[in-house]
């Protein structure tokens, strides 16, 4: 810098001599950079704007089509970039839609996140007297032990100061001494500080946790929230990070807003008994700090960006990439036979970038907003304790008297007065000063917990709303963009706020003379409410074997899961057996089973556990036995039953379905749902798996299309696919029906 100084001061005297004066070269010195300085700013911003008209008009030459042309002149990684930019549009225009259609209050500081905010803290504190209470009990006490030691050292520091003045070694010892002994409870109590800070957020975040899963197992919401309501997106995710990021943040914030409050109450009084002390005036320092404090928090408060809504987005944003990711990890298989790798890819980078695209838009604001926040904070702050620390001796009583005694050089015992008055201010003003940069420290601390404040509402929004979500799909109040309310619909489905509602309803009948299952007027209504078959009135008695047939998407699986209970039922009645202990009324078997975590003996008796197991007094010989009618028996060989393994992966498709008809042997139900859930195991186990069941007492509820099934039933549901259906009994011709196809 000096070297370019120097170098600009020999030209402007090189230019003197033509006439040119340095005040006029210095000007225009100054003027060339700021011209530089504009043309760098506004150039990059004159190209955007004419890209992204550019860029517009080759959208519209394409009549709408999702895919831009693509212009043969451009290169491919501009065309790439382009493809991506509109791809991560239609991905912003769906999710501002999706936003549309919630019609949801956008987080920030507003009296919906103090509601939310009081709803959770009332599950993370349920009692006055509670660990978390204790805990927060203790974190108080160790915060203002702090601020009485960050006191006490600022004196100390003054006295070593003026003991230093004074050339007085022993109390200079001393006080050292002092200062060194306080140093150990005062680093411990620091780093206690931030261990019941975690110790908090991990308490809070477990309350939190154990009250959301218990939502989220409730009534099947795990089923409802993904597959009955649209609008949270990744559970998991919610249920994991955003929990404890809300979980840290309420408990950092506790601490970064008490301490900095104590901090400023007891520097206040020791400030001004300090200035008492110098015989000034006790509230001119105070009273000017407050105005200069409150006036550069007011304008920070304006300018500040909306970091609630911006650190929400990327949450969302963070939240489906984890989502693509964990989509990519579940169908590893099938995207690799497909060979997809490039459009799973492209999605992964897409998401990626949108979550760059939100981060970089965050640091942008963060830049101006913080180097405002520290001009304010650093220098004006600075200045304004400047002031303050020596109005008391500008203005105070002791002050002049001494200096104008010191000035005319007067006689020992006035000289020794007058240096015990400047070591004194000496004293005052490094305590003072000790303790207003304490003072700046906490101002600057509860300034910047605004913004933790602000962020917080982002997650407070989330996890408020996800809890919010949960009871209400506990209660089957769904809500789904995609729901559409017409005409046809009306005679059918009722709707209430654009809400359809669920008027139908499930009797549970305790009479053991009548076991059978009946429907009175059902439709058959999906999710998004497209109605699948407007009415359905049968009655299935035990012991009718009911064989399901009918067009794909006719609503066969359906209406197992209306007679599951997943489906709301919109209208009519379902009566069903009320299961009893021991005896399960339903079971539904799938056509992919599912295969918990766990060993041999769990897959076959899941959902039971092993003291479930236990307690029905079923024992592993009788296990066996069950592999056995299902053709495991190798696999009972092969391993214990306590060997846990990953079977989703070490069965074949066969014999996790032959896995899962075990389950329905293990269990006994009344009624089996089956469906296509034999389709991957050879005729003859089947045929062998449908006659022990038969044998077992179980009624079958079968969908099928191997006609070598048909002979195990004896009544059929059709489904035309139109919305029609009949329920009729087979006739012998029927049953024989594999036959005739020979
Ligand atoms: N979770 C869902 N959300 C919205 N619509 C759904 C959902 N599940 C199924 N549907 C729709 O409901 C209709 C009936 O589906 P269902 O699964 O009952 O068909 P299906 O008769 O079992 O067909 P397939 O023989 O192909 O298994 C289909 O049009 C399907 O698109």
């Amino acid at each position: 810098m000096a070297v370019l100084s120097k170098y600009i001061d020999r030209i402007a005297e090189k230019y003197e001599q033509t006439g040119l004066t340095k005040h006029a070269f210095s000007y225009a010195l100054v003027g060339t950079a700021l011209l530089a300085l504009t043309i760098k700013v506004t150039v990059p911003y004159v190209k955007n704007l004419q890209e992204g008209s550019a860029k517009k008009s080759k959208t519209k030459v394409n009549n709408g089509a999702l895919t831009p042309l693509v212009a043969s002149s451009d290169s491919d990684g501009t065309d790439e970039d382009f493809k991506l930019a509109e791809a991560e549009k239609l991905l912003v225009a769906q999710q501002l839609k999706k936003k549309n259609n919630k019609n949801l209050l956008e987080p920030g500081l507003n009296k919906e996140f103090l509601n939310q905010l009081s709803r959770l803290v009332k599950i993370m504190i349920p009692q006055a007297l509670c660990y978390e209470t204790g805990l927060l009990s203790v974190h108080t006490l160790c915060l203002i032990s702090r601020t009485f030691l960050s006191i006490y050292v600022a004196a100390l520091e003054g006295a070593i100061v003026k003991f230093i003045v004074r050339k007085d070694v022993k109390q200079f010892a001393l006080v050292l001494l002092k200062w060194f002994g306080i140093a150990i409870p005062a680093t411990f109590i620091n780093s206690m500080i931030r261990f019941l800070e975690s110790k908090l957020a991990l308490a809070f975040r477990t309350r939190l946790v154990r009250h959301s899963y218990r939502l989220y197992f409730k009534n099947q919401n795990y089923y409802r929230v993904s597959n009955l309501d649209g609008r949270i997106e990744n559970a998991d995710h919610r249920l994991t990070e955003d929990i404890s990021v809300f979980a840290s943040s309420v408990a950092h914030l506790y601490s970064s807003l008490t301490k900095p409050c104590f901090d400023l109450m007891l520097i206040g009084l020791a400030l001004m008994r300090s200035s008492q002390k110098m015989k000034a005036n006790m509230l001119l320092g105070p009273a000017l700090s407050v105005s200069v404090i409150s006036l550069t928090a007011h304008i920070l408060r304006i300018v500040s960006p909306k970091f609630g809504q911006l650190v929400s987005e990327e949450a969302n944003r963070y939240g489906y990439l984890r989502h693509i990711h964990s989509r990519i990890i579940t169908n590893a298989e099938e995207i690799a036979f497909y060979g997809g790798h490039k459009v799973e890819m492209q999605q992964l980078r897409q998401a990626y970038n949108r979550l760059v695209n939100q981060m970089n838009n965050i640091f942008t604001q963060k830049l101006w907003f913080v180097m405002l926040e520290q001009f304010f904070m650093k220098y004006v702050w600075s200045g304004t304790g400047m002031v303050m620390v020596s109005l008391p001796i500008l203005t105070g009583g002791g002050a002049s008297g001494s200096s104008s005694a010191d000035g005319n050089g007067n006689e020992d015992g006035q000289g020794n007065d007058s240096s015990s008055s400047v070591s004194e201010r000496t004293q005052y003003l490094t305590t003072a000063r000790n303790l207003l940069i304490s003072a700046a420290d906490a101002i600057e601390r509860l300034m910047s917990s605004y913004k933790e404040i602000v962020a917080l509402a982002g997650y407070t929004y989330r996890v408020a709303g996800m809890l919010e979500v949960f009871e209400e799909t506990a209660q089957g109040i769904y809500s789904k963009a995609t729901v559409a309310e017409n005409d046809e619909m009306n005679g059918i489905i009722e709707f209430r706020d654009g809400k359809p509602i669920a008027k139908g309803r499930i009797i549970y009948t305790d009479d053991a003379g009548n076991m059978s299952i009946s429907l009175r007027a059902v439709p058959v209504v999906t999710p998004n409410c497209d109605i699948v078959v407007p009415s359905l009135t049968l009655c299935i008695e035990p012991g009718v074997h009911v064989l399901i047939t009918g067009p794909n998407g006719c609503g066969k699986s359906s209406l197992f899961r209306i007679l599951s209970g997943l489906w709301p039922i919109y209208a009519g009645e379902l009566h069903i057996p009320r299961p009893v202990e021991d005896k399960p009324c339903m079971f539904y078997i799938p056509q992919r089973p599912y295969m918990s975590i766990g060993s041999l003996c769990d897959q076959i008796i899941y959902p039971d556990t092993r003291e479930d197991m236990k307690r029905k007094g079923i024992t592993d010989d009788e296990l066996r036995n069950i592999l056995k009618m299902v053709s495991l028996e190798h696999i009972g060989q092969r391993d214990s039953f306590d060997v846990v393994r990953d079977w989703k992966d070490i069965l074949s498709g066969g014999e996790k379905q032959r896995m899962a008809v075990a389950r329905l042997f293990y269990h006994k139900p009344r009624y089996a749902l089956l469906d296509e859930c034999t389709s991957a195991v050879s005729i003859d186990v089947e045929s062998s798996i449908y006659e022990v069941a038969k044998s077992m007492g179980i009624t079958l509820l079968t969908i099928t299309h191997r006609p070598t099934l048909w002979k195990f039933h004896t009544h059929i549901l059709e489904f035309d696919g139109q919305g029609s259906w009949r329920f009729r009994k087979m006739d012998a011709n029927e049953q024989q029906k594999e036959k005739f196809l020979h």
